[in-house]
């Protein structure tokens, strides 16, 4: 893949899925009276690759339209523009085997497990689903390999006959954690795995997933607002701001350099990452900026450091150092030091 392309990466390897120019809008009826509806831009132009193996982490304020690329990436809804490659094949152009056969690769781990488990079912019984509806195994090899994926999130065996009710939070998460396993996928979205859960026990689910990963060889889209998690995860990350990514660089690369404002406005928040820097609020974004698709760049009524051209015109995603990608109009030189 050429490295200096707009979906902004360099070449790191074989990549598994490659996210197109998407945007996502959708049209809803902002009052019961109201003859025009209004049209949201939850993605606004969204170009990124996951690379075989890696943690790709998509940090942002709530609404800047994480959760809006993990469910175009797991077809749970279709980009009003733009494409998906998953190992180079278009997934928008399925057929129904087709997605099938994507359904078992690509699983979603969700924010909250007790919203996500049936409380009528056993932990076996949503574990092993995956394995009925997609007729992998039957009776009692279901109930072995459920046994087996017990063990591997680190939950007794016996758990397997046991309702939701009767485990904690975090051990919610690793039934949910268990049943995305089942069917052996490659690569999980992760939404919120943790933000549901105590501080205290965020830290073992992070492990688990880290451990999981090298196991398996999975590869990771791990969508978060918390920026210590984030870089506790991820390999590369990808910061968004209302429905774009404004900046996308190695973990280490970022937290050193942040170079867009937005990303430097979200770490200065962070106490104690700049010591001898004042702590900064971070700044909201503008909830009606959702429902435009304004020329200019979307953090220009915001940024601390705008200059002319950011009204009229929205700036691109660039590799503006080696693999590191800003969507801003300022030069590297006019980013102060952090
Ligand atoms: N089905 C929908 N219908 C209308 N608007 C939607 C829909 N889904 C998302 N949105 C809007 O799209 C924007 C992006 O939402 P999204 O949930 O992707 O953001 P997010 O970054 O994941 O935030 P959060 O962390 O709060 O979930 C928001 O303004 C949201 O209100």
């Amino acid at each position: 893949m050429d490295n200096r392309n707009p979906s902004g990466h360099s070449n790191k390897g074989e990549a598994l899925l490659e996210v197109i120019g998407a945007k996502k809008i959708f049209t809803v009826q902002r009052e019961i009276f109201s003859r025009e509806p209004i049209r949201i831009h939850a993605l606004n132009g969204v170009s990124l690759t996951l690379f075989k193996g890696e943690t790709l982490g998509l940090v942002g304020e709530s609404g800047c339209g994480k959760s809006t690329l993990g469910r175009l990436i797991m077809h749970l809804e279709k980009p009003t523009e733009g494409r998906i490659l998953f190992g180079g094949q278009d997934i928008l152009a399925y057929g129904r085997q087709e997605l099938k056969g994507y359904f078992r690769r690509v699983q979603l781990i969700f924010q909250d497990p007790q919203a996500s488990l049936n409380p009528r079912k056993t932990a076996g019984d949503a574990i092993g689903e995956p394995l009925i509806i997609h007729r992998v195994m039957h009776g009692e090899e279901i109930r072995e390999r459920v046994s087996v994926l017990l063990e591997t999130v680190g939950l007794a065996k016996d758990s397997i006959d046991r309702y939701p009710h009767e485990f904690s939070g975090g051990q919610r998460q690793r039934i949910g954690i268990a049943r995305a396993l089942a069917l052996q996928p490659e690569l999980i979205i992760a939404d919120e795995p943790v933000s549901a859960l105590d501080v205290s026990v965020q830290a073992q689910i992070l492990n688990l997933l880290k451990e999981l990963q090298q196991s398996f060889g999975l590869t990771y889209l791990f969508i978060t607002h918390d920026l210590a998690v984030v870089r506790h995860m991820s390999d590369r990350i990808a910061v968004m701001y209302l429905g774009r990514i404004v900046e996308l660089a190695e973990n280490r690369e970022l937290y050193s350099r942040p170079l867009h404002p937005y990303t430097r406005v979200l770490f200065a928040a962070i106490p104690g990452l700049y010591p001898g820097k004042p702590h900064r609020r971070i700044l909201r974004e503008d909830p009606a900026a959702r429902f435009t698709s304004s020329a200019g760049c979307p953090f220009y009524p915001r940024c601390p450091e705008r200059i002319d051209p950011c009204k009229d015109s929205n700036p691109e995603l660039r590799e503006r150092l080696p693999g590191h990608f800003v969507a801003c109009h300022l030069d590297i030189g006019q980013h102060p030091v952090q």
